[in-house]
């Protein structure tokens, strides 16, 4: 019974071969995170737990060891979501751990951008997450050009469209992600359908209106939330920050994403071809050809951009502080998902 909860909680091999054999220590998951304490959920329910060194390091997701009172230790995560600090963009902030799934939602609407698209992917490729768009308000519009432009962004990507008023249709469209074992978590715009995707998915009453006057102060229905357990027996993983996803050190991210583009451009005659006025530009030679889009290479360059600049605003401060450990253990998560690929079960 109780490792059937943690194995419904998401406890794999991956974290039961780190627990030291012999010790006294019990595992849990982190649902929430104050400044000293946690909130988890282990094989006997809720708990809250003092972290003696500071929350800081630890995230919603993460499995930690525990004694009853306090955690004694955060184990590896299989999956890292990290984005760049809102406040001093030079740091790297982690959102949430051991989230299988990045649910990108947008609608079928003009909130359909794919350069949006392209950075979620980038960050989920990254992360080590399989990347899932939902379209929402299917029964606004014909979802079909929308699925299949966000198909056409990478081969990465599994697509689908639905109306998110309808609470069974989002149950038994999505249960495959939130069943027993796994963890989701949605990121997209304001507006889109994430919180009426996730009342429907945790069985919560809808706290959405069709007119929030709110917005337009900028507040959003959505606050105080972190990880929560499905009706279809998995983890819903949802916090302020990873609504606000910013590229920092994901250039590996976006060269998955963009994996037809780093191809092309292995053909480049320079090697540090710009792809701009080059003679023998692959890149260029394939948009002259019509089979690459322009826009895409526009966008491809501009996240490129985004993430270097980001990415060298935080190597100088790691040069300056050398406390920075967690770009090893997001890497080995990455390179375990391009393994074994994004639908693979433990
Ligand atoms: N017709 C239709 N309306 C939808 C659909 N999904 C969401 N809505 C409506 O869109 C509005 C916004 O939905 P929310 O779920 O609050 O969006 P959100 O992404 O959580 O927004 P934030 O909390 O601001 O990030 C609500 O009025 C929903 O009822 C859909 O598939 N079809
Ligand atoms: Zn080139």
């Amino acid at each position: 019974m109780t490792d059937l909860l943690l194995s419904s909680l998401g406890w794999t091999p991956h974290f039961a071969s780190q627990v030291e054999p012999g010790k006294a220590c019990t595992p849990a998951r982190i649902t929430g995170v104050e400044r000293s304490h946690i909130l988890a959920l282990g094989a006997t329910g809720p708990l809250r737990l003092l972290v003696p060194q500071g929350t800081g390091s630890t995230a919603v997701g993460d499995w930690v060891l525990h004694d009853g009172t306090t955690v004694t230790r955060r184990l590896a995560p299989r999956t890292e979501l990290v984005r760049r600090n809102a406040g001093d963009t030079s740091r790297r902030q982690l959102i949430a751990s051991n989230v299988d799934t990045l649910g990108v939602v947008t609608s079928c609407n003009a909130d359909f951008n794919p350069a949006r698209l392209e950075r979620y992917l980038s960050v989920a490729a990254q992360a080590g997450c399989a990347p899932l768009v939902i379209l929402t308000k299917a029964d606004k519009a014909d979802p079909e050009p929308y699925l299949e432009q966000a198909r056409a962004l990478s081969p990465l990507v599994v697509a689908l469209a639905l109306n998110a008023k309808h609470p069974e249709e989002v149950v038994e469209r999505l249960t495959p992600w939130v069943s027993e074992g796994r963890t989701l978590a949605l990121v997209g715009s304001s507006g889109v359908g994430k919180t009426t995707i996730q009342n429907a998915l945790t069985g919560v009453q809808a706290a959405t209106q069709d007119i929030r006057a709110d917005d337009a102060k900028g507040r959003h229905t959505t606050t105080a939330r972190a990880l929560r357990r499905t009706l279809a027996g998995g983890c819903l993983i949802d916090t302020p920050g990873i609504r606000e996803l910013g590229l920092v050190d994901a250039a590996e991210g976006v060269g998955e994403v963009f994996s037809d583009l780093v191809d092309l451009a292995s053909n480049c005659r320079f090697r540090d071809c710009s792809h701009d006025r080059e003679p023998g530009c692959a890149i260029q030679a394939a948009i002259a050809a019509g089979t690459l889009d322009p826009d895409r290479l526009r966008r491809f360059q501009k996240l490129e951009r985004e993430d270097r600049a980001h990415t060298e605003a935080l190597h100088q401060r790691h040069a300056r502080d050398r406390t920075f450990g967690k770009a090893t253990s997001q890497g080995a998560a990455r390179a375990k998902w391009k393994r074994r690929g994004p639908e693979a079960e433990e």
